[in-house]
């Protein structure tokens, strides 16, 4: 449903808000409400894997194997509602679970953006999220950022506010997750384990699907062609001099349901036609936008390859309770990437 523009925010609210957004009715069709007997289901698998594999590093292939089992076992309804968005996708590019198993009681929300704890402390929550996007693809980190954590915190971070990164806090503009990285990844899951104190961040997603019968035939062969290159995060780059992408069109493969790659804060064209393309891409975007105020038990999956994401802003208080989010990664094709990690390993090598 598209807001209201005599309701769009004064040029001032911009630094918090998209334009568009509402809430609630455009992701029902999308959303998977779990019962509470399924939600006990997944805990028993999270808690077999962390009784046999708790001594293990959370990327060791004989714990990602044990994950893979048991996702398997994963409730019916669960299992077939991923096994049909891995296949056919969704028009808004996203699928919402909720009333998933959560850690009781949770630690207060690291400071420093980087839980320092064991990932046994947090079993549920992290095991739950690695067996759901393991029936997507096979779960995959990058050493360059994060880490290389397969299950990495997304949390507000002191003295980072305005970044765009995920430590930030303020607007996080639309972006595809690492359009820049040669393996980039196919779907991005977010699970929330507390919300922000005033309930109002959403995570932001706009589909390609919902926009294109909009958008002019001659944008669509501008955002065809390779007229285009983004800016290697500096979660990749550790703020080092800026390195970029080769170049590369903003929409490929087929012309009635096409892939799209592109990041309205790193992205740029050198040529007129193509930062034109970009800018009416996100005027329609923004008007397409689903927003979700996650909540403890929600896991967001956003398919990369159809769908931008983003995050509107909020405010952190510092106090161990601030929002916190746990992100994690899968690939469809993990042998393309086999020159590109060591052995066994699924923590892809620094860029
Ligand atoms: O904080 C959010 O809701 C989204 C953050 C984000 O874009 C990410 O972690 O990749
Ligand atoms: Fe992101």
């Amino acid at each position: 449903m598209l807001a209201d523009k005599a309701r769009s925010p004064e040029p001032t609210d911009r630094a918090q808000n998209f334009d568009v957004i509402d809430p609630s009715d455009d992701l029902a069709a999308d959303t998977i409400v779990l019962a509470p007997g399924e939600a006990k289901e997944i805990e028993i698998l999270a808690r077999r894997i962390s009784d046999c594999c708790g001594h293990l590093p959370l990327s060791h292939p004989n714990l990602i194997e044990a994950v893979e089992v048991e996702a398997g076992r994963l409730p019916a309804t669960v299992a077939s509602s991923l096994t049909r968005y891995r296949e056919y996708g969704t028009g808004s590019g996203v699928l919402l679970l909720k009333g998933l198993p959560v850690d009781e009681p949770l630690p207060p929300t690291p400071e420093d953006g980087a839980y320092a704890g064991e990932w046994t402390d947090l079993a549920i929550s992290t095991v739950t999220e690695l067996m759901v996007m393991s029936r997507l693809g096979a779960v995959i980190a990058y050493a360059d950022e994060k880490a290389g954590r397969l299950v990495q915190d997304v949390c507000p971070v002191r003295g980072a506010e305005t970044r765009q990164e995920n430590t930030g806090s303020s607007l996080l503009e639309l972006h595809t997750e690492d359009g820049f990285h040669p393996n980039k990844p196919a779907f991005i899951g977010l699970s929330c384990l507390r919300q922000d104190h005033e309930g109002s961040a959403l995570t932001v997603a706009g589909s390609i699907r919902a926009v294109l019968p909009d958008l002019p035939p001659q944008t669509v062969e501008v955002l065809r062609r390779p007229l285009f290159r983004i800016r290697l995060s500096s979660s990749f780059t550790g703020g080092e001099a800026p390195r970029y992408s080769s170049l590369m069109p903003v929409l490929s493969g087929p012309r009635d349901d096409p892939d799209m790659c592109v990041d309205f804060h790193a992205m740029e064209s050198f040529d007129e036609r193509g930062t034109r393309a970009l800018q009416l891409l996100r005027d329609h975007l923004l008007q397409a936008l689903i927003g979700v105020a996650m909540e403890p038990g929600d896991l967001l999956i956003v398919d990369n390859r159809l769908a931008v994401h983003g995050r509107t802003g909020f405010v952190p208080r510092h106090d161990g309770r601030d929002r916190w989010l746990r992100r994690c990664f899968a690939v469809t094709d993990i042998r393309a990437s086999r020159g590109s990690r060591p052995p066994k390993s699924r923590v892809h090598e620094p860029l």
